[in-house]
């Protein structure tokens, strides 16, 4: 078995949660509200954003050029047509510029985009890998799993068709196997390391679908937050 499918299988029973959340099930049969999906897309514009970083730190990190020019057109990619994606469906739904610079992180989206940076900081290139691929191959399932659904909302439908298709797949593929590649050449503490940065990323690709599903918020409101975000010059 190799790397990736004994991760595939440790994660199983994390990702059916994921699969038979109210939140994806909502998306699929078209009851899921737009103040959900809203609130969705502004928090996942930010994580996207992060995302898209530490794919890039995967670039600087990759022992050889090709694997940093592979890292880094995944980098664009995610800047090109996931948060063009959201582009698109920002102005659908009608999100301001306003609510965009007013926006602030949930604490499941900065919890998660922190831990990807945590890999990023103190882990090699398989750390990296690890702790992104559930959010490629989780959502690549998603899409899989929802291609026979025809949910009345276009916007779910162009959702499920994004994640279901055939580009996504290639990226996904490409991007176990990397991971496996590397998995062959490292120790098994590193291997270890790895797993756990990849359930680790299964639970918050979980908790993201719940924050969304609750319109999560930080418990004495976001102002604490405020200063933190103000300081690393952040932005959604
Ligand atoms: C939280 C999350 N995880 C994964 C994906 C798919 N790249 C996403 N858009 N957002």
């Amino acid at each position: 078995m190799s790397f990736s499918q004994y991760l595939r299988k440790e994660a199983d029973a994390i990702w059916e949660a994921s699969f038979n959340h109210p939140f994806v099930k909502g998306i699929g049969d078209g009851t899921l509200s737009l103040e959900n999906f809203r609130y969705y897309v502004l928090q996942d514009a930010y994580y996207l954003t992060h995302f898209s970083r530490v794919q890039a730190l995967g670039a600087a990190k990759a022992t050889d050029l090709a694997t940093t020019a592979s890292m880094a057109a995944h980098a664009q990619g995610t800047n090109e047509a996931e948060l063009s994606l959201h582009e698109n469906f920002s102005k659908r739904l009608g999100i301001t510029d306003e609510e965009r610079q007013n926006f602030k992180p949930a604490p499941t989206a900065y919890a998660y985009t922190s831990h990807m940076y945590r890999a990023a900081q103190f882990g090699h290139l398989g750390d990296i890998i690890a702790a992104i691929l559930p959010c490629y191959w989780l959502y690549y399932e998603i899409g899989e799993r929802l291609q026979e659904c025809s949910p009345e909302e276009s916007i779910y439908k162009d959702w499920i068709a994004a994640y279901g298709g055939e580009w996504f797949r290639e990226l996904v593929e490409e991007q176990i196997q990397r991971l496996d590649d590397i998995a062959e050449t490292v120790t098994e503490s590193d291997r270890q390391r790895m797993k756990e940065l990849f359930i680790t990323s299964s639970i918050y690709e979980l908790q993201f679908w719940e924050m969304a599903h609750t319109l999560e918020e930080w418990p004495f409101g976001n102002e604490v937050f405020q200063t933190v975000t103000a300081e690393v010059g952040e932005k959604a």
